[in-house]
C-alpha cells in the first residue's frame, strides 16, 4: 500500500537543476524522495547508483568543482562483478559551493559517505552551505566504518537527527568515475525515534529496497561495535598483505593473523558488549567469503596514498583495551604497521 502511494508520487523535481537525459524505466519509477549523497567514493557511487536505478532523484556532493566537473561530465559506471552487469548513470555532481537554498530545501534525505577522519571537514563545508538554508529537521544518514562521536565532531547534527548505518557490501574504487560491486552484503540503518522522520525514512527505503539488501534495527549500536570488530581483524592484514578479503582469510600467514585480532578484540568486546568469539570468527569469515574479491577499504586506501581509518577501528579497540586494563599486543602491531605507511 505504501509503496503504491510513493510511486504514484511521480511529480518530482530536480534537486540541482537536473538536465540530464536519464529516464526512469517503468521498473524504475519515479518516487518523491530526493537524496543527495556526499562524496563520491566507491560507496557514494555506489548508492548513488543504486538510488538512480531505483527512481530516485539523486544527486552528489563533491569536495571540489574540479572532481564535480568530472563525474558531471562522464556520469559513473556500476560494475556488479556478482550479476556480471555493468550501468551507466548520468548523476548530477555538483561541489558544496553550488549548494543552494533551494537545493537544501528539496533534500530530503542526506546521506554522508565519507571517510572517518573527514567528518571534521564534512561538518564545516555543512555549517557553511547547508545549516543557514535548513528550514525542516532533514534525515542525514551516516555511512562508515568504526567509530564517530557526532555530538563531538559534528554536534548540530548529532543534535537533530542522525540515522546511523553500518554496510557490508564490497565496493572498490577502478577510477574516477567507475566502482565495482565485489561481494554481496547488507546495509543495517538504526530505526528513526522520532515518528516525525518515520515517514520519509520509510518512503526512501521502501523506494531502494528492491536494489539492496536492508535492515532496519532498533540496536544499530551492536550492528556497529560487531562491523567495527569484523574491520579491526581484516582491514589491517588485507592492507598489509595487499590481499584480497577471502583470499587473505584462506591465506596461510593472513588467516592467523586475523584470528589472534579477533581473540583480542574479543575480550574487549566481552567486557564491554558481551560478545563472544564463537560469534565474532563466523562473522568476520562470513564478511569475507561475501566480499572475497574485494579490496577492503584500508588497502584501497594505502594503494591510492591516502591516510586510512585504523584510528576509528584498531585505535578504538587499543583505547578501551586500555580503559579495561587489556594487553592488545595484535591490535598495537597492526596500528603502528598501519600508521608507518600512511
Ligand atoms: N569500500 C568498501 O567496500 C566499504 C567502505 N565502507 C566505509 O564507507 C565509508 C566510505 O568509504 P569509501 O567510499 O570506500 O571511501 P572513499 O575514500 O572511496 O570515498 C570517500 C569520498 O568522500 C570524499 N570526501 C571527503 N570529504 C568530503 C567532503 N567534505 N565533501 C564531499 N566529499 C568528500 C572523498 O574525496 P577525496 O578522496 O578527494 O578525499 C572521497 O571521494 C568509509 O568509512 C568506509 O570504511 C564500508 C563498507 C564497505
Ligand atoms: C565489508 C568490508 C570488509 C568490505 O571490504 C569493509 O567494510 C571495508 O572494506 O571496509
Amino acid at each position: 500500500m505504501l509503496l503504491e502511494q510513493i510511486l504514484r508520487c511521480s511529480d518530482v523535481f530536480d534537486i540541482f537543476n537536473w538536465t540530464s537525459s536519464f529516464e526512469p524505466s517503468q521498473e524504475r519509477k519515479a518516487t518523491n524522495v530526493q537524496v543527495a549523497i556526499i562524496g563520491a567514493g566507491a560507496v557514494g557511487k555506489w548508492l548513488a547508483g543504486i538510488h538512480m536505478q531505483a527512481g530516485v532523484k539523486t544527486g552528489l556532493i563533491c569536495k571540489n568543482s574540479q572532481q564535480a566537473k568530472a563525474v558531471q561530465q562522464s556520469g559513473i559506471q556500476v560494475m556488479d562483478t556478482v550479476s556480471g552487469r555493468t550501468n551507466e548513470y548520468p548523476v548530477d555532481c555538483i561541489a558544496w559551493e553550488h549548494v543552494t537554498a533551494a537545493t537544501v530545501a528539496a533534500v530530503k534525505v542526506w546521506i554522508v559517505s565519507v571517510k572517518t577522519y573527514q567528518w571534521p571537514v564534512f561538518y564545516e563545508l555543512w555549517s557553511r552551505n547547508v545549516e543557514p538554508f535548513l528550514q525542516a529537521s532533514p534525515l542525514v544518514v551516516a555511512v562508515h566504518n568504526g567509530f564517530v562521536d557526532y555530538r563531538q565532531v559534528s554536534p548540530k547534527i548529532a543534535a537533530r537527527r542522525i540515522i546511523r548505518s553500518v554496510l557490508t557490501y564490497g565496493v572498490t574504487a577502478e577510477e574516477a568515475r567507475s566502482v565495482q560491486i565485489r561481494g554481496n552484503g547488507v546495509w543495517t540503518l538504526e530505526q528513526p525515534s522520532d515518528l516525525h522522520d518515520s515517514q520519509t525514512f520509510q518512503n526512501w527505503v521502501e523506494a531502494i529496497k528492491p536494489r539492496v539488501n536492508i535492515t532496519v534495527t532498533s540496536d544499530i549500536d551492536s550492528a556497529i561495535w560487531r562491523k567495527l570488530l569484523v574491520n579491526s581483524c581484516v582491514n589491517p592484514v588485507t592492507a598489509l598483505a595487499k590481499l584480497e578479503n577471502g583470499v587473505a582469510w584462506e591465506n596461510p600467514h593472513a588467516h592467523p593473523m586475523m584470528v589472534a585480532l579477533a581473540k583480542e578484540a574479543q575480550e574487549v568486546s566481552r567486557l564491554k558488549y558481551g560478545m563472544e568469539l564463537v560469534e565474532l570468527l563466523p562473522y568476520i569469515q562470513q564478511v569475507c567469503t561475501d566480499t572475497y574479491y574485494n579490496r577492503s577499504s584500508m588497502l584501497q586506501d594505502l594503494l591510492a596514498g591516502r591516510k586510512t581509518e585504523i584510528d576509528a577501528l584498531n585505535g578504538r579497540i587499543l583505547q578501551l583495551a586500555k580503559e579495561y586494563g587489556l594487553k592488545a599486543m595484535h591490535h598495537q602491531i597492526m596500528y603502528d604497521l598501519i600508521k608507518a605507511q600512511e
